[in-house]
């Protein structure tokens, strides 16, 4: 499988070491990166043995079977419908742009019609398959999610004091942290919608790790899950889990039989 990766960031080089340096998965490889800024495209195809693009038709082009978007809400804002558009299944780590439900709806037809398709990794959290199983039946009562990171992460400063940074909807909490709180987006999408799931973030001073807390009850009994992350070193927002999760649903792909 050929893979074009939209992003030049932290998940953008675990991929491309992954996958092309350390060929954990033996049927990918990646031809192809979109990127910003051209001395990132110059060092990854020196370094990665890649294709490197600043324009998104030439990129599509280049004879990839699947995009990976490693970029940020607005590049899938910007690029999903089109990269859809050119028949490329879509792997979306930033899921929260999903919160918009036109967007959703419009993507979730488009694929109908052409036969493409969408996969949203769990990211930095589990438990996504309790949640759809409860959902199937419609006998979901609540989910909620408790985030807790350190306060340069979320605030860009630091806090004497563990402080709680936010409380509501799933849908406030990822139009006021973009870049920290996807994982409530890809809940929401899984059980009650972004309306229905409720969102804690705390700033903590004394936290090292990225923790999520998931609570959700309905016909099934009681779920708790609680993931203590380890941050990426290049982007401590981002956990290391997230990145993974990518990696797991490339493999997915490539497999016959799926678990979950
Ligand atoms: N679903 C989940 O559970 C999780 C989702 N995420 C999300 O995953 C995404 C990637 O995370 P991470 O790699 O850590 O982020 P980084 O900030 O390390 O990298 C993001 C990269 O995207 C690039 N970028 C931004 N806009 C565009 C664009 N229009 N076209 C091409 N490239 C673009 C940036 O380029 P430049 O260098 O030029 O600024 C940057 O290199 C983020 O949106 C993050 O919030 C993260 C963790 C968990
Ligand atoms: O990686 C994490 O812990 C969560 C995150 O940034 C996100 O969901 O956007």
């Amino acid at each position: 499988m050929k893979i074009g990766i939209i992003g030049g960031g932290s998940i953008a080089t675990f991929l491309l070491q992954s996958i092309n340096v350390d060929r954990v998965l033996p049927h990918c490889t990646v031809e192809s990166v979109l990127v910003r800024r051209p001395e990132v495209a110059e060092e990854w195809e020196n370094r990665y043995g890649v294709n490197g693009y600043q324009d998104l038709n030439a990129f599509m082009d280049s004879g990839i079977d699947l995009v990976v978007e490693a970029a940020t809400v607005q590049a899938v804002q910007e690029y999903a419908e089109k990269v859809i558009a050119k028949r490329k299944d879509l792997v979306i780590i930033s899921v929260g742009a999903l919160v918009d439900q036109e967007l959703y709806q419009r993507l979730n037809d488009s694929c109908r019609q052409s036969g493409t398709r969408i996969m949203l990794p769990s990211g930095a959290i589990g438990g996504l398959d309790v949640i759809h199983s409860a959902m199937s039946s419609g006998q979901l009562e609540s989910v909620s999610l408790t985030t807790r990171k350190p306060p340069l992460s979320l605030i860009g400063r630091e806090v004497e004091i563990e402080e709680v940074v936010f409380e509501g909807t799933a849908t406030e909490a990822i139009s006021k942290f973009p870049k920290n709180i996807n994982v409530a987006i890809v809940l929401s999408l899984a059980g009650l919608g972004s309306d229905k799931t409720t969102v804690k973030i705390v700033a903590d001073p004394q936290a090292t790790k990225n923790t999520h807390c998931i609570e959700a009850v309905g016909a099934f009994g009681r779920m708790t899950i609680q993931l203590e992350n380890d941050p990426m070193p290049s982007n401590p927002k981002t956990s290391y889990l997230a990145a993974l999760s990518v990696l797991s649903s490339l493999k997915k792909k490539t497999e016959y039989i799926s678990i979950g």
